[in-house]
């Protein structure tokens, strides 16, 4: 984050959306002090990384610029170092408080114990008590504050009912839930009937919204497919298909060609999913790498984790070589339990919780930064989505953190801060394919990622998420049409009766999801017809 970036880039993601928070954009001269307080902030806090200060301070500085789902990482972090501060004894106790006593120890020019007014190095830190109670205090109303910005009202409920529970009959507090529940209440009574019209069940109308914008910081290597993350795709492609390759595309990032002519019939791609997920993984049901539906009398598993259950030996050798070793021996059961909600909705996300903690895990067990990990590094989120992505404190801020916890990763390392961790979310939500609402899994298939989409596709999309053994999650794909070789393969990424729809039809549809940018498809019928 405190890398150089172009003005032009500063792409903010609040005010893209109408929702409730009140965001004022900068003036031009402001920005300018923001973007430098920025840098200077992120420079701090890699030197401090336990200095719960640095983090309210750069939280405060993101939510000026427009990133309040970036603050909400960083206040919650700085509310995890309180609480260690409060607590001598535990992991970061010392280092939090050693920040404070050293600021004493400037205001007053000598050690701290040595002052009149601390009679012991333990009076010393027991004066540290109150104003670390004071800075939670803040945090939790700046926090309240960024939580709007993100439209997550049920999160504003929880967090002052929390801070509450700490500040018992604080006024503060309890006018903030006040305010919370008359704002859901209004606005849930208000939005009904919109939403019914719109089709979105109010249910999901409670969870925060969050508009997909690329963070200016990001460096180029991480920004876009290097060569080289091209070429290692090709790689896997080749043990996929004899007649694709992966190359720029017209409509937009990368595609798939054909490298030789195919014919009509012939089938162009048999790709297993790297990362799939069901929402009960750990059931023994479902292939915990593909989520297909497992036939109980040939399971594998490793000794080890046996809960841990594959459809076959190409499933586990791809656990093995991906992600099995950052697992192996711990205990993710309160993360597997999120994702057994019978309400649709609920579920759908937490699965999202579920993706993330196996991208992790191979980011974790390849010893490479998670945006440079595939297939976080092969696939790329759509930064023109004009539809927003659900957007919660448990999943995008709390699920990340106890996953990386869990993992044994530093979860104040620069690697793993908010924006890395929400830019690995966009990707993997613009990739992941959502199947039948009973079997509820949930895949991300780099290699069918590749395929663009089209009102006039050229593929059969076969894939089928089994109820019984013989099939797995794999993507399979047949050529409709005869195509020519250097030519792009286009899938549809709609219903067959959508595409029998006029443009403008097709096109409200398409807006409803979140793939596509202002224009819309820019396939070769689109781009033809008028209306
Ligand atoms: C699953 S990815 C397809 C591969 C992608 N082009 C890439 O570079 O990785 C989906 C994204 O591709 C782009 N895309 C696919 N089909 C498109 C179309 N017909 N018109 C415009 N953009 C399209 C959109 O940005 C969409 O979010």
């Amino acid at each position: 984050m405190d890398c150089a970036w172009a003005d032009e880039d500063w792409k903010p993601t609040a005010g893209v959306f109408e929702f409730l928070g009140q965001w004022d954009k900068p003036t031009k001269g402001r920005f300018k002090k923001l973007k430098a307080q920025l840098q200077q902030d992120a420079r701090n806090l890699r030197d401090h990384t336990c200095d719960p200060k640095l983090w309210f301070t750069r939280g405060k500085t993101l939510l000026s610029l427009g990133y309040p789902e970036l603050a909400a990482g960083d206040f919650e972090r700085t509310l995890i170092l309180i609480d260690h501060g409060l607590d001598y004894s535990s992991k970061y106790g010392k280092s939090v408080r050693l920040p404070w006593l050293q600021n004493w120890i400037r205001i007053y020019r000598g050690p701290a114990w040595e002052l009149k007014t601390f009679t012991s190095a333990e009076a010393a830190h027991n004066s540290l008590v109150d104003p670390l109670k004071k800075f939670r205090k803040d945090t939790y109303i700046a926090y309240v504050d960024a939580l709007y910005l993100n439209r997550a009202i049920p999160d504003v409920i929880q967090l002052c009912k929390d801070a509450l529970k700490l500040y018992p009959r604080d006024r503060d507090f309890l006018e903030l839930l006040e305010e919370g529940e008359d704002t859901f209440s209004t606005h849930m009574a208000d939005q009904k009937e919109n939403l019914i019209i719109a089709g979105i069940p109010p249910e999901k109308y409670a969870w925060g919204m969050l508009a997909i914008r690329l963070y200016p910081w990001t460096p180029s290597d991480l920004r876009t497919r290097t060569a080289a993350t091209i070429a290692s795709a090709n790689q896997m492609l080749l043990s996929c298909s004899d007649s694709l390759e992966i190359r720029s595309s017209s409509v937009g990032g990368l595609g798939m060609f054909a490298k030789r002519d195919i014919q009509k019939g012939e089938r162009i791609l048999s790709a297993p999913s790297v990362t799939g997920t069901s929402n009960k993984p750990s059931t023994g049901r479902y292939c915990y790498n593909c989520a297909a539906a497992l036939k109980t009398s040939s399971t594998l598993a490793f000794s080890c984790c046996p809960s841990m259950k594959f459809c076959g030996e190409e499933c586990k050798t791809i656990a093995g070589n991906n992600y099995h070793n950052a697992l192996c021996g711990k205990d993710f059961s309160d993360i597997y339990k999120s994702a057994l909600s019978n309400e649709f909705a609920e579920s759908t996300v937490a699965r999202d919780t579920l993706i993330f903690l196996r991208l992790l895990a191979m980011s974790v067990q390849a010893r490479t930064h998670p945006l440079a990990t595939p297939p976080i590094a092969w696939i790329t989120a759509n930064y023109e989505a004009q539809s927003p992505l659900p957007w919660s404190r448990g999943v995008n801020i709390i699920g990340p953190i106890k996953i990386l916890e869990k993992l044994g990763v530093n979860i104040f390392a620069e690697e793993y801060d908010t924006w890395v961790m929400q830019t690995m979310l966009n990707r993997a939500r613009n990739n992941s394919r959502t199947h039948d609402s009973s079997l509820r899994q949930t895949v991300i298939n780099p290699m069918y990622s590749f395929f663009n989409h089209s009102c006039e596709p050229d593929t059969l999309d076969q894939t089928e998420l089994s109820r019984n053994a013989e099939q797995t999650s794999r993507a399979v794909m047949i050529c409709t049409k005869a195509v020519k070789a250097g030519t792009e393969v286009f899938t549809s990424y709609m219903e067959p009766n959508v595409l029998m729809l006029p443009k403008a039809m097709r096109h409200h549809f398409m807006t409803k999801g979140s793939w596509f940018g202002p224009e819309v498809c820019r396939c070769k019928r689109c781009l033809a017809e008028t209306r």
